[in-house]
């Protein structure tokens, strides 16, 4: 049967990255998807932004929504300090049999726990079920249309503290308008706009920072 695309970004990592090693596994993704097919992973020039935030929050507890192949799971990963965890959910069965075998080949399972179904249902299972108490940090790169309604429902859970924060990627392609709406008019979010690129391509795009002020 012909193989997918993500299947084919999985061997093309698996042939040309080092085991265990996850900057070889995002460098292996990155040249495939610039040079041989489009995939909707941050990318390096997004990727960028995601480590310097990761770097200054340090966090102990990171979710992660839309994990598609595992590139920035790994990315994120890799940053995590000793003993800290990151919970990544997708909905895709597809996509979380790649990235699960993505994120073991980089070496980081240890710090990932990889979570597959809808995040309307995950999120409210996260304290009794997966044992968090509040969330340091959230990336949200899933369906553009969750964005809104997960963050509403990520407070409704007493799931961020004063201080989380959030980090949202394509802000201008494919766009995510309502939630941009949504969290620059909330009071309770302090909101900074990181301008970018759509990965591997010249077409603008934006990060969303969002601090949740309790
Ligand atoms: O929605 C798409 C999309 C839409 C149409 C075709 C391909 C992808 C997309 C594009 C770039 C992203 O960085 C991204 O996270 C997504 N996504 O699905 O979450
Ligand atoms: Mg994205």
């Amino acid at each position: 049967m012909n193989q997918s695309k993500e299947q084919r970004i999985l061997n093309f990592v698996l042939q040309n990255a080092v085991r265990g090693d996850p900057c070889s596994v995002i460098d292996a993704i990155d040249t495939y998807c610039s040079q041989k097919e489009w995939a909707m992973n941050v990318g390096n020039e997004k990727g960028l932004i995601l480590d310097k935030t990761v770097e200054e929050i340090n966090p102990s507890v990171a979710l992660e929504l839309g994990t598609y192949c595992g590139y920035s799971a790994v990315r994120i990963a890799r940053l995590l300090k000793a003993g800290a965890r990151l919970l990544t959910v997708e909905f895709n069965p597809e996509f979380a049999a790649i990235a699960k075998q993505m994120i073991e080949f980089a070496g980081v399972q240890d710090k990932v726990t990889l979570i597959e179904g809808p995040s309307e249902e995950i999120i409210p299972q996260l304290k009794k079920k997966y044992e968090v108490d509040t969330l340091d940090f959230v990336f949200v790169d899933h369906w553009k249309d969750r964005y809104t309604p997960d963050t509403i429902l990520l407070q409704e859970c007493s799931l961020l503290r004063k201080g989380s924060v959030l980090l949202a990627d394509n802000i201008i392609v494919p766009g995510a308008p309502e939630f941009v709406n949504y969290i620059r008019n909330n009071p309770r979010f302090q909101c900074t706009n990181y301008p970018s690129h759509l990965e591997y391509m010249k077409v603008q795009d934006a990060m969303e920072k969002a601090v949740f002020l309790g």
